[in-house]
């Protein structure tokens, strides 16, 4: 079962081709990783798939909701959280996840059930009362995915999760994911780190709005006759940067 698909995508800024006609799919439980470069389309591409950005054309569906006629339906199931956690700094985790959870409304014994299986998922117990302040980046990190669980998302978008993050919480993170989508949740993720496009069930490579290969990791690899992706990776773009025809690296219209 497809949790998303996409025809012919395409966002315009002005004259400026930011997603230009990205036709994806991407099942149920799995989790897509997007890849490129700054400024290669991917926040544009998982903002019209939250429904918070209108596409210039093309079609798309995201858990069988029109991404255009129903944005409300959408962004009600999904989580979301971006690399600027959006943490209150002055409360403790507890609190932050008493607020989150009032936002969206679970009061009462549906609330401290809810929280109390999200933080022995996250493993946030033993730091409950701790200041988000006075917690590192691997801890904000978890508290935000909590946060962002806590309605019972289907689709979870992480627009670089683990972005200066350290290597130990990055694991744990990755951990975590993978449990999600044993469950079933589906995770759209962006990164900049090849051994996380290593974890993703399929990744794609998003170029000047345009996804350029897509696969699961081993398939590339095998295809592309590479033992790591981000030889893979540079590869493309400096292929791309020599023989493209577009000015200053972006396609305009
Ligand atoms: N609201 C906007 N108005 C005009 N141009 C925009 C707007 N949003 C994005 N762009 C442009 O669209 C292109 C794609 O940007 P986008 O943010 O989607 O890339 P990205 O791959 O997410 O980059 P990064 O990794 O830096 O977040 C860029 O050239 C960007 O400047």
């Amino acid at each position: 079962m497809l949790a998303i698909e996409t025809k012919g995508l395409t966002k315009q800024f002005g004259n400026l081709l930011a997603v230009n006609k990205v036709d994806l799919q991407i099942h149920k439980g799995h989790i897509y990783g997007f890849l490129g470069p700054n400024g290669s389309g991917k926040s544009t591409m998982i903002r019209m798939l939250c429904g918070v950005l209108k596409p210039t054309s093309g079609e798309g569906t995201v858990l069988t909701h029109d991404i255009k006629t129903e944005p409300e339906h959408i962004k009600q199931k999904i989580g979301y959280m971006s690399q600027k956690f959006s943490l209150y700094e002055e409360l403790t985790m507890k609190e932050n996840l008493d607020f989150y959870a009032g936002v969206y409304g679970l009061t009462g014994k549906e609330s401290k059930a809810r929280q109390e299986e999200i933080i022995s998922l996250t493993g946030l117990s033993g730091r409950l009362n701790q200041r988000a302040s006075s917690l590192s980046g691997g801890w904000k990190q978890r508290l935000a995915l909590s946060c962002a669980l806590l309605h019972k998302p289907e689709l979870l978008v992480l627009d670089e999760p683990t972005a200066g993050v350290d290597p130990v919480s990055r694991r744990i993170f990755w951990e975590i994911i993978t449990e999600l989508a044993k469950a079933g949740i589906t995770v759209l993720v962006t990164t900049h780190y090849m051994d996380e496009a290593e974890l993703c069930t399929e990744i794609g490579f998003i170029f000047y709005g345009t996804i350029l290969i897509s696969g699961t990791p081993h398939k590339i690899k095998t295809e592309h006759n590479v033992h790591h992706l981000d030889d893979l990776f540079i590869k493309l773009v400096k292929e791309q940067q020599e023989n493209s025809l577009h000015s200053g690296g972006l396609t305009y219209v």
